[in-house]
């Protein structure tokens, strides 16, 4: 997979060069590359925004130095389009269904808006030259992309075949089957009079699998019982649904 982020602030990313997804890109199975949007500005001062059309408080991110940065970016293989993710609060919902849908991509770029945002116009015009797709990590305002691409790379990053070295490990965690991950523990089996669930030193594994699955149910329903809406009930063990 070939990432490429277009921001005002590329140091901002500079964690990507760390851990899980740094050694995911010198072991190749991830190509990143970071660009600096004013790379793209042709003026002196290197503009990148200017005030809205229509009045209003705050700037406004400039079309050309943009479409200069992605076409930059575009030249990809030869095949399917790249996917251009851009990090807004008026985006579709970021979840892990669409972290595994992107880490099938060959291509993505991501567009870093700062200010009030990015001419829309950019998003029209882009939509010969990629599959674009606007995408919300929540219902927050952050003062630009930066922080929801760390994200989203990080979360589709460790999906690619190779990164993380069980891939077991991504089977039983949050969201995968649709419910939080149940509780986890490890030594001591005592500590300042909290003691580890006994079910889980007994070595019964069916038992074991089964206070695990109740607690999944249990934690959710408690948690985030909107999770358990879509979740077909009609399946579920008399347990399972006593946690409900
Ligand atoms: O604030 C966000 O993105 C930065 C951004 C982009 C465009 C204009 C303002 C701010 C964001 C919130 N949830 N997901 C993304």
């Amino acid at each position: 997979m070939r990432i490429d982020v277009v921001s005002i602030f590329p140091e901002y990313l500079a964690p990507l060069e760390l851990s899980l997804i740094g050694k995911a890109r010198q072991d190749g199975l991830l190509e990143l590359n970071v660009h600096d949007l004013r790379s793209f500005t042709t003026d002196k001062h290197r503009t990148v925004d200017d005030t809205p059309y229509g009045g209003g408080a705050g700037m406004v991110m400039k079309p050309e130095p943009w479409a200069q940065a992605l076409e930059s970016v575009s030249r990809t293989r030869e095949g399917s389009k790249p996917v251009l993710i851009v990090p807004s609060p008026a985006g579709e919902r970021f979840n892990q269904a669409l972290a595994y849908e992107l880490a099938e991509e060959e291509h993505l770029v991501f567009a870093c808006g700062r200010y009030e945002g990015i001419d829309e116009r950019v998003i029209d015009w882009a939509q010969d030259h990629f599959t674009v797709r606007p995408v919300s990590l929540g219902d927050y305002v952050l003062n630009g992309g930066e922080v929801a691409v760390l994200a989203m790379v990080e979360a589709i990053g460790r999906l690619l075949p190779g990164v993380v070295g069980n891939p077991e490990s991504l089977v039983e965690e949050s969201h995968s089957d649709g419910l939080l991950e149940y509780p986890v523990y490890t030594k001591p089996s005592a500590w300042r009079d909290h003691d580890v669930p006994a079910i889980l030193l007994s070595g019964n594994h069916g038992k074991i699998a089964q206070w695990r699955r109740h607690e999944q149910f249990r934690r959710t329903a408690e948690r985030r019982p909107d999770l358990l809406e879509g979740f077909d009930a009609g399946g579920l063990s008399r347990a399972d649904r006593n946690a409900l």
